[in-house]
């Protein structure tokens, strides 16, 4: 079974064509002015273009409001929303309503408890991405490196297709897709030198790990 790949918080030119060189399956571009990933409209618009069917483009967003989403459609051309903020099962519905797009949407996980928002969500997100709950005094909600305990995932039974994410390297990414038997991994911390900067090494490296671990899928 084929795992979906999702290499987050591009930002240049060449580390994204490194991903998508690298056979990512999903980018991602981060929208939130506080992350060393944040994007302008303008450097959207370009990798938007050169990312465009070759890999599925996911915009990132935090609580984002109805004419900030608008922007971000209008040049990125995303093919899906991937909502990491705190927002409501009714706002997903009226994002997906008014941009017409696939939307997933990412829970912070902790402890089992974390898991139970998620009937909600599921009955309207296309996609649920787990990440690590974030501190409290962070800075951002997501992309810290950050791992949560993946025994969690172990035995949920969700018929939406799901992604795991938080602190995943090219060394832990086979032991998280075991555990989790997750669908789809992401990872942004995990691929860079410094936060925000993308190693294509570390790109290259993590979708090599991520591939070999294919043959443990067998569901
Ligand atoms: O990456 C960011 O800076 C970011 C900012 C605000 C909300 C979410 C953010 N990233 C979310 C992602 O999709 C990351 O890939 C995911 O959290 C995993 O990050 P990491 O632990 O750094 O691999």
């Amino acid at each position: 079974m084929s795992l979906l790949v999702k290499i987050c918080g591009l930002s240049t030119r060449e580390t994204l064509d490194v991903a998508l060189q690298a056979g990512a399956d999903m980018v991602g571009f981060v929208f939130f002015p506080p992350s060393p990933r944040h994007l302008s409209l303008e450097t959207a618009r370009e990798l938007g273009r050169q990312a465009r069917g070759r890999a599925t483009k996911v915009a990132l967003t935090v609580d984002a409001d109805d004419a900030t989403l608008g922007n971000i459609v209008e040049v990125l051309q995303p093919d899906i929303l991937q909502l990491h903020g705190k927002e409501t099962v009714a706002r997903l519905r009226d994002i997906k309503r008014m941009f017409g797009l696939p939307v997933m949407k990412a829970l912070p996980v902790e402890t089992a408890a974390d898991l139970a928002p998620l009937p909600g969500y599921a009955a309207v997100a296309d996609r649920i991405l787990f990440d690590a709950r974030a501190p409290k005094d962070a800075t951002r909600p997501g992309g810290l490196g950050a791992v949560f305990d993946w025994h969690v995932l172990e035995n949920l039974d969700l018929k939406l297709p799901f992604l795991v994410s938080g602190g995943l390297n090219a060394d832990n990414v086979a032991e998280a897709v075991r555990v989790t038997r997750a669908g789809g991994v992401d990872v942004s911390s995990g691929v860079e030198r410094t936060p925000g900067v993308k190693d294509p090494e570390m790109i290259c490296a993590f979708i090599r790990a991520a591939r070999a671990t294919e043959e443990l899928m067998v569901r």
